[in-house]
């Protein structure tokens, strides 16, 4: 086995984006071989500096990269994030520390940056929370049952003076990344979208060998603005008596008013042989299943942490979201690296808020983790501390935290990244 020392971990060069590229292939368990398409999306993605790599020798063993990013804090405001992707170590290197190592670099200047926060999807749960990570976004997927649904089979379009348009992909980037902005400033837990990632989204850039270019449709008020926007790709599948039996999967859809929500989903509901829609990852408060007459033809079929969030500014996170109410409270953090760590008066109020280092006896002691899932709203101090995993040391501490820190709707991420 390679010792530690013999495995050189640094940002990797431009002229090296093929052998990292393997190397993150391999990890994925993706076809090792690199094609032009996919070297030409990573060229156009490559950071200097963002992209580590670990080297045994000659040969790149693991892949970390990171990208400047945009996260909405409850309230609207938006955070500087270290977004961090493409994650893999070599079967044959794993275990001995290089995850760590990556991620200590990356974080280190992330915080050198200034970056409130780091973002991830995670790939399992048990990985990151090791790293000061909490999952801060619930994902959850519904499979509408559409026979089942109760919906006016002849339904011809929305009946709220809107319409619905196919257009093509570059139509969806002329129109989509003001529609998206417009959806991630009002959602807590969105996160901005590159220009590459709609190009990707829209098939002009490839980062995988296989592609199938899905349907867009838009959504336009009365006023003919457009509020909403969806993705879909449907298969083809037919019973043994020759009916339709075709499922609809959501890449992605915006709603940024209720009735471009509401008028999406009766679209994609109302397509001819389309008998069931699959929604693809939305809030687990999401309006779709009542927007049925039947809410329970839409079924969760899967349900699961979806961004994780590491606090590395606690003064700026806290300081950049806005309460519920007003109310003080001190937070202990332990933090197992710098960023989180120390004890922090909070002090909010619906006109704002101010956190400080202070000397005063905790409230709440709890870990970076937990702090990460408390901070968007989604999590409850209450809950955490009947799982052990926040102490109070004042009675009543988690019942006000929750007072403050949680939201009427919850936090959202649409995005994989
Ligand atoms: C944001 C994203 O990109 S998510 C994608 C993550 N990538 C993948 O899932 C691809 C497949 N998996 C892998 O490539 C690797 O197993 C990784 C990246 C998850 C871990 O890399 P490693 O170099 O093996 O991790 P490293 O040796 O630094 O482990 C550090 C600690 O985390 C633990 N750990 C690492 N991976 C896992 C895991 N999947 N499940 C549970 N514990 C884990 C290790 O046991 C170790 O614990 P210890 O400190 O108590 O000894």
């Amino acid at each position: 086995m390679n010792r530690r020392a013999d495995i050189d971990v640094r940002p990797v060069t431009e002229a090296e984006l093929p052998e990292w590229t393997r190397a993150l292939n391999t990890g994925f368990l993706r076809e090792p071989a690199v094609g032009e398409a996919q070297l030409a999306a990573r060229r156009a993605q490559f950071v200097p500096g963002r992209s580590l790599g670990a080297f045994d020798g000659g040969r790149c063993v693991a892949t970390l990269r990171s990208f400047a990013q945009e996260l909405t804090a409850v309230g609207g405001a938006v955070v500087p994030a270290d977004a961090v992707s493409n994650v893999t170590v070599t079967p044959t290197h794993r275990r001995r520390g290089l995850l760590s190592r990556m991620m200590a670099h990356d974080l280190a200047a992330a915080r050198e940056r200034g970056d409130v926060v780091a973002t991830l999807i995670a790939a399992e749960y048990p990985i990151y929370g090791r790293y000061g990570f909490g999952p801060a976004t619930t994902m959850a997927e519904w499979t509408v049952d559409v026979p089942r649904a109760g919906l006016d089979p002849r339904w011809a379009g929305p009946r709220d003076g809107g319409r619905i348009d196919l257009v093509d992909g570059e139509e969806v980037r002329r129109l989509g990344p003001g529609l998206h902005e417009r959806l991630r400033r009002a959602q807590p837990g969105a996160v901005s979208r590159t220009e590459l990632w709609w190009r990707s989204a829209t098939g002009a850039v490839r980062f995988e060998p296989s592609w199938t270019e899905p349907f867009h449709a838009v959504y336009r008020s009365a006023d003919g603005e457009v509020e909403g926007m969806v993705s879909y790709v449907a298969d083809d599948t037919w019973n043994d008596a020759k009916q339709p039996l075709n499922t609809a999967t959501v890449k992605w859809l915006i709603g940024v008013t209720p009735a471009a929500e509401r008028a999406l989903w009766h679209y994609l509901c109302s397509i001819d042989w389309i008998v069931r829609v699959k929604s693809g990852g939305r809030a687990p408060d999401d309006l779709l299943p009542h927007f049925l007459p039947d809410p329970r033809a839409a079924r969760i079929t899967t349900q699961a942490d979806w961004l994780w969030v590491r606090i590395l500014d606690v003064v700026r996170a806290l300081e950049a979201r806005t309460y519920g109410g007003s109310g003080a409270l001190v937070l202990e953090v332990a933090d197992p690296s710098p960023g989180a760590g120390g004890r922090w008066l909070l002090e909010a109020s619906p006109d704002g808020a101010s956190c400080t280092p202070t000397t005063r006896g905790a409230d709440l002691v709890l870990g970076a983790g937990e702090l990460a899932s408390l901070w968007l709203g989604d999590e409850s101090a209450v809950r955490l501390a009947a799982l052990g995993r926040v102490r109070e040391e004042r009675t009543g501490a988690a019942r006000t935290a929750d007072a403050l820190l949680r939201t009427p709707r919850r936090p959202w991420c649409p995005d994989m990244f």
